[in-house]
């Protein structure tokens, strides 16, 4: 889980984060909202202790900020200046992998996993944008993480990538990890999380998408659902492996999915976007 309390952090007179206090339980995908600038960086560089902030304490998978024993339960992914253009995709895997003590194993299968291992021994300099979030995302995963911290991981993704990356992040939460993902794709955004920050002034705003608007999932799963604990739940049904259910229920069908080791392969929520909060919160046209 991912505890931020009154955590404040200022540029030279500019206040950029305003005692900012908030906490995402184990397993949740959570996202992080906000126009260009409003400080998102700065708040999961600051919960990294990357960034020194002026106030306040954060505890991520039960390690406080400050202690290096955090590093080896939470995974960052930063932007990609983070990377060195003269090392290769292997070479920047493998010191993360010595970092968490992991064997170079780790590394390809890591790689396979996310989509890099094919150009995994080409240069970093070399490389799209694309491939280095393949990277980026792979080093902030090697390790499993209790605590997943993504910024922009969906930048320059095709859409096979996108797909790929999708599922291995819901495949994180539904084992326990925790993540907190900003970005500016809230159609990305609509279709992995009902729980949504949105940064502004300083402050945190939260909102569950499930409580403002009277809206249902259509799920997407592995296999086609059968037991009896099933009949209770009102699912209206489109194909085998396709359902649609009422936010109420989604809580309970996600934990029977979980239990019969049936992922939900894409959720998809119908009737509302968070694109109508957004606009509300930072009354844009
Ligand atoms: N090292 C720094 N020194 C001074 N000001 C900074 C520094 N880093 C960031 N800022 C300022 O802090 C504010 C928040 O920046 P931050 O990068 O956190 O925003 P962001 O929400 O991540 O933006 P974007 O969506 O464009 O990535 C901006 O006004 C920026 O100019």
């Amino acid at each position: 889980m991912i505890s931020v309390q009154e955590l404040s952090k200022n540029y030279h007179d500019k206040e950029v984060l305003s005692k900012i206090s908030f906490a995402i339980e184990q397993g949740e995908i959570a996202g992080l909202v906000g126009p260009n600038g409003v400080g998102k960086t700065t708040l999961l560089s600051s919960m990294m202790g990357l960034i020194k902030p002026d106030h306040g304490t954060v505890t991520m998978a039960g390690e406080l900020f400050t202690k290096t024993e955090m590093y080896q339960k939470v995974g960052f992914m930063q932007d990609n200046t983070v990377l060195y253009p003269h090392l290769t995709g292997y070479d920047h895997l493998s010191y993360v992998a010595y970092a968490q003590n992991l064997s170079l194993d780790a590394v390809e299968q890591i790689s396979k996993r996310v989509g890099n291992d094919r150009y995994l021994h080409q240069k970093v300099g070399e490389y799209s944008l694309g491939m280095k979030q393949h990277l980026l995302f792979a080093s902030a995963i090697i390790h499993q993480p209790k605590v997943l911290l993504l910024d922009e991981p969906f930048n320059g993704l095709d859409p096979t990538s996108l797909i790929r990356i999708r599922e291995i992040i819901r495949e994180l939460a539904a084992q326990g990890t925790t993540v907190f993902l900003s970005s500016h794709n809230l159609n990305e955004l609509d279709r992995m999380t009902r729980h949504i920050y949105f940064l502004k002034d300083g402050e945190i705003i939260y909102r569950d998408l499930a409580e403002h608007h009277d809206f249902s999932y259509l799920l997407t799963v592995k296999n086609q659902p059968v037991g009896e604990r099933y009949q209770d739940i009102q699912v209206e049904v489109i194909n085998e492996t396709q359902f649609i259910v009422k936010k109420e229920n989604l809580d309970l069908v996600t934990r029977l999915l979980n239990k019969d080791e049936n992922p939900i392969v894409d959720i998809e929520r119908t009737q509302f976007s968070s694109e109508n909060l957004y606009r509300e919160i930072y009354q844009e046209a």
